[in-house]
């Protein structure tokens, strides 16, 4: 008995760590510029930036099994298993919990349900920014980041791929926040500066 409330006690320790902390969704389509700008909130904010791609690559990059199995979907560019990646950003965001400042949690959810269970396992989000460009302008991006990225799904086929899978998948994940009042659009098609005066905006309101 004893030790089944220790590991009770220890899980509500762990989730308590991070269930009060802030936390901002970044959700948009492939290429459409979350990576960009996360790094300036990083820079103005001083927010953790925890972006699943990035999670899931250097799962890839250790060579485990896992990571084997993760490098075969993801260049397929389909979506990983939930909890996969979820466990991972959690681990991250408990190994951060003491020192940060709120948590950018980047290219997630990328379902409805997704976003269900991280509010289960981990706690809700207080904003949901949506980085809105066109369809055109994400493929050119992605084709030109594709020459330098050295990324497996950078390329034309697997891009429209992870299109595809972000209109049907990851819309809903806008519509059913959008009921919560959480989300703030930014417009990606402007320059960089640009939309980051929207982000910026958008986190100064919280
Ligand atoms: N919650 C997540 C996040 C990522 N992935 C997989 C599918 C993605 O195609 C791949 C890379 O994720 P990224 O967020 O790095 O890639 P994006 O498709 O969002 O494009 P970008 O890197 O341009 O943001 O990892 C996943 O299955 N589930
Ligand atoms: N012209 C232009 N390019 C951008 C903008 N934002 C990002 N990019 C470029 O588009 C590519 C994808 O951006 P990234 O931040 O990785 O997008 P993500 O795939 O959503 O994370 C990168 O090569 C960026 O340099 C923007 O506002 N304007
Ligand atoms: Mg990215």
């Amino acid at each position: 008995m004893h030790f089944k409330i220790c590991c009770v006690g220890v899980g509500v320790f762990v989730s308590d760590k991070i269930k009060d902390a802030k936390i901002i969704f970044v959700v948009g389509g492939p290429g459409s510029g979350k990576g960009t700008q996360c790094e300036k909130v990083v820079a103005k904010y001083g927010y953790t930036h925890l972006s699943s791609g990035d999670l899931l690559r250097a799962e890839v990059g250790s060579g485990s099994e896992r990571g084997k199995q993760l490098q075969a979907i993801m260049q397929k560019g389909e979506l990983v298993p939930l909890d996969t990646v979820l466990d991972m950003i959690k681990d991250a965001m408990i190994a951060k919990a003491d020192v940060s400042k709120g948590f950018l949690i980047d290219g997630y959810p990328r379902e409805v349900k997704q976003g269900e269970e991280f509010e289960k396992k981990i706690g809700k989000p207080c904003l949901l920014l949506y980085v809105d460009a066109r369809g055109e302008t994400m493929v050119k991006r992605l084709m030109k980041r594709g020459e330098t990225s050295g990324r497996a799904d950078d390329n034309e086929e697997t891009i429209k791929k992870r299109l595809d899978l972000y209109y049907k998948a990851t819309e809903p994940v806008i519509a059913f926040y959008e009921g919560r009042g959480i989300v703030r659009k930014v417009d990606s098609e402007l320059p960089v500066d640009e939309v980051f005066g929207q982000v910026s905006k958008a986190i100064d309101a919280l």
